[in-house]
């Protein structure tokens, strides 16, 4: 179908200016798989210089306001996350969900400013523990989906991370048929609600505890388009080897 590998890191509160070095490596292991589209989305304040040391890495942020502006203490919008000089933001991460209690529709509005700002979208879905073990996963991240998708979601600016949150950070992995089936069925919604044309296009990554061990079963499956990376994507030797795995 030709849908390009992503590889993305996310740094979430991790990073100062002493592990701009980390960026400069990873950026030349991007280098040498031009067949992977690679990038680190890190911390707010580390957009301009690691953008100025990424290389063929692209660098984005962790998130963005949905209001172009305004009295909103403390927040970033789209916007001045773009002119730091971030290509992608990453919406709706389940950390965000949960501590900064996010909704979909807060989500779907972050989305969409950060399209109008110019910026790509890398929109995570997850479910719990408590959803998995309950047989509702399925259920439970297709309604995400449908709250979250932003109107006129194109594979152009837009792409999908499956998460579940029990995997993050964990070591533990879904079965490789739970991670097929799930970005099965989020194709299928997709198709519903793009058309197959435009659902086709669209990336889906998975996150939770991706490594150098696991990545290349992980990324031949069906429906993975990459991945989403935590822990891993912090230090280019333990990254470098899943940009490979997708190459
Ligand atoms: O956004 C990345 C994910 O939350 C995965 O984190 P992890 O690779 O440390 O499990």
């Amino acid at each position: 179908m030709g849908r390009r590998k992503l590889v993305v890191g996310n740094w979430k509160m991790n990073g100062l200016r002493a592990q701009l070095g980390e960026v400069e490596a990873i950026g030349r292991a991007a280098g040498e798989h031009p067949a992977v589209e690679v990038g680190l989305c890190v911390p707010a304040t580390l957009i301009e210089p690691a953008r100025a040391v990424a290389g063929a890495a692209f660098i984005g942020a962790q998130d963005c306001h949905g209001a172009r502006s305004g009295a909103h203490t403390g927040c970033l919008s789209a916007e001045m996350v773009r002119e730091a000089g971030a290509g992608w933001v990453i919406v709706g991460h389940s950390e965000r969900r949960t501590d900064q209690h996010e909704s979909s529709a807060d989500v779907a509005a972050k989305a969409l400013a950060a399209r109008e700002a110019g910026l790509k979208v890398i929109l995570c879905l997850g479910e719990s523990l408590d959803t998995r073990d309950g047989g509702k996963a399925l259920d439970f991240v297709l309604e995400q989906l449908a709250r979250s998708l932003p109107e006129g979601a194109g594979a152009d600016w837009l792409s999908i991370a499956y998460e579940p949150i029990w995997a993050i950070g964990t070591g533990r992995i879904p079965t490789m048929e739970q991670i097929e089936e799930m970005h099965g069925a989020i194709r299928g919604a997709l198709r519903e609600a793009l058309g197959a044309d435009a659902a086709d296009g669209v990336r889906i990554l998975y996150g939770g505890s991706v490594n150098a061990g696991n990545a290349a079963d992980i990324f031949a499956l069906p429906d993975v388009d990459g991945g989403l990376v935590g822990g891993a994507s912090l230090k280019a030797e333990s990254f470098a080897p899943i940009i490979a795995a997708a190459a």
